[in-house]
């Protein structure tokens, strides 16, 4: 059974049709990437898996339950998900931000014990801000409050995480760093779902890729019959080829033709 799948789904806000003829499946131990234009609806795909907008057609099943059945509480005990890095309004330190992936899956009023302090500071250690703990969560970098949500998703041990563009905001160290951290969560088991604008990170750390293009219409499949240089053409209306290197694949623009 897929960890999460949507089927026949199609999402929007209110009437207005974002994007639809969904069909994903996503698997333990993989990671899917999604890739689109801006303002496609990758986002609005994201609150539609994730329980919070509900669907315009078809449905959401999590683990097998259709998600508009499940309680808040049992949504986030298996999946986690790491928003794009706005300057949010957390009153607390990176600690505490971190502990609330552990207090997601409590019930409202329980506090976080021992146990779950020491799954946040895992979490900050592992993606290398154990040294920021302390610090108020309002006064970070957008590249360290990145790193703070990815901890705050990891501390929640969910089976599934989903990713919106967890490294916009990085520098090179964290990105690659970030993608490691990609890998080893699906290598570890976990169904991991990203967004991203680079197709390389598809190339590099995904086992399948899925695309919204222009006027909302999906499609899902393994990455490179997928992410031809073609369809990545259609996509972001530029042209590119897409080169293969001794490391993976590099995406270029077309270089233009001598006159
Ligand atoms: N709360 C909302 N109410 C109405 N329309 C919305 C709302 N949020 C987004 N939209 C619209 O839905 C469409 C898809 O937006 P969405 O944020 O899902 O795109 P995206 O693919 O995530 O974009 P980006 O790559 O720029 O982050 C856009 O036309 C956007 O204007």
């Amino acid at each position: 059974m897929s960890a999460l799948a949507a089927e026949n789904l199609a999402v929007g806000h209110g009437a207005a049709r974002v994007a639809s003829g969904i069909d994903l499946a996503l698997e333990p131990g993989s990671v899917t990437c999604l890739l689109g234009p801006n303002g496609v609806g990758k986002t609005t795909l994201f609150r539609t898996l994730l329980g919070l907008l509900p669907p315009q057609a078809g449905r959401v099943l999590l683990g097998g339950e259709d998600i508009a059945r499940l309680s808040r509480a049992a949504i986030a005990r298996r999946l986690a998900y790491v928003p794009q890095a706005h300057a949010g309004a957390f009153a607390h330190t990176v600690l505490d931000l971190a502990v609330m992936g552990r207090t997601a899956t409590l019930g409202a009023f329980a506090s976080p014990g021992r146990a779950d302090l020491a799954a946040a500071r895992d979490a900050l250690a592992e993606m290398g801000i154990a040294h920021l703990a302390e610090r108020d969560a309002t006064r970070l970098s957008g590249g360290q409050l990145q790193l703070a949500l990815i901890a705050r998703a990891l501390a929640q041990k969910a089976g599934v995480i989903v990713m919106d563009e967890p490294t916009a905001s990085l520098d090179l160290g964290n990105r690659i760093r970030v993608l490691d951290v990609v890998r080893r969560l699906a290598d570890g088991g976990l169904a991991v779902l990203v967004s991203t604008h680079e197709p390389e990170q598809a190339f590099a750390v995904a086992d399948r890729a899925a695309v919204i293009e222009a006027g909302g219409r999906f499609e899902a499949g393994p990455v490179t019959p997928l992410l031809t240089a073609e369809r990545l053409s259609r996509l972001y209306s530029v042209e590119v080829v897409v080169e293969a290197t001794p490391s993976g694949r590099r995406v270029v623009g077309r270089p233009a033709r001598p006159r």
